[in-house]
């Protein structure tokens, strides 16, 4: 058989690039026509349906070009698209200056386009959230261990107060420093379902309950069985984040009724946001 010729298969990929390059061009003025539905000056990302065009992706990929590779052009596309129709969009991140691995989710999520501001505590990261409305915040994931855990003032009224919309990494990437870790993305919009999700309800309450007295409140309640929960003492209260599948929305009578079945008063369970199901934690 002949040795292929370089010059013939080079001209195929400059033929190949041509076509993406200008389907990337039409993307954007696709993109361009879905912004123009949005209102201004809000944070124009969707994080929901970001998790289903991944899937998509990652689901009808094959051959040897890596999936992860294919992920991350398409994080660094769609988030370029949420720059262009976000005008002062910024990342807060908390990174500790000891943990730069929080930097390389975030970067693997967020791509190299939108400004990233470093800060060293998630209460850093929430007051820069809580100051606008075009700043998305990437804190570490809850452990049972912080003592200062950022996620029961979530459960707060207050209108500033943001979201979880995503957790990273949705897939991890082979080169991040500090593989292993998790982080959470807090935005001032709704948590809005992707298909395959987890709902993060907070419940506070002066006395310990057992995780068998939360199971059969959510059952009590119509809620799904939880999938994971951590709880924290914080100034003698308990504070309980329990993780069931779906999307919840704070107005969910569900929410009332699992007061109700814990003896506790209104606005004692709060849902606090979702994220889309990681691609890993499936693995
Ligand atoms: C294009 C949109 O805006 C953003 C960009 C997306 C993309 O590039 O595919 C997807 C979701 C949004 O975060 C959209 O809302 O569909």
């Amino acid at each position: 058989m002949d040795a292929p010729n370089l010059e013939i298969l080079r001209q195929e990929i400059d033929a190949i690039d041509t076509e993406l390059h200008g389907l990337i061009r039409r993307r954007s003025e696709v993109v361009a026509n879905i912004s123009s539905t949005k209102p201004a000056g809000g944070l124009a990302l969707r994080p929901g349906r970001e998790a289903q065009v991944l899937r998509k992706r990652l689901a009808s990929h094959d051959g040897q070009f890596p999936a992860g590779a294919v992920y991350r052009m398409w994080r660094e596309m769609m988030s370029a698209f949420t720059l262009i129709q976000t005008p002062g969009l910024k990342i807060a991140i908390c990174r500790p200056t000891d943990q730069p691995g929080y930097w390389d989710l975030a970067r693997d999520h967020f791509g190299c386009q939108i400004p990233f501001v470093a800060h060293d505590t998630p209460a850093g990261v929430l007051a820069a959230v809580r100051a606008g409305t075009t700043t998305i915040g990437v804190v570490p994931a809850p452990i049972e261990a912080d003592s200062a855990p950022w996620w029961p003032l979530l459960a707060g009224k207050d209108t500033t107060l943001p979201t979880v919309v995503a957790r990273l990494p949705f897939l991890s990437m082979p080169n991040a420093r500090a593989r292993g870790i998790s982080a959470f993305v807090l935005a001032r919009i709704d948590a809005e379902p992707s298909g395959s999700d987890r709902a993060l309800v907070a419940i506070e309450a002066k006395n310990g309950l057992s995780r068998d007295r939360i199971a059969t409140a959510l059952a009590k309640a119509g809620l799904p069985a939880f999938t994971s929960a951590l709880d924290q003492v914080l100034a003698g209260v308990h504070h309980y984040l329990v993780e069931v599948p779906g999307v919840i929305a704070d107005e969910d009578p569900r929410l009332r009724d699992l007061e109700a079945a814990l003896g506790l008063e209104k606005g004692c369970a709060a849902a606090i946001g979702a994220y889309a199901v990681p691609i890993d934690a499936k693995a």
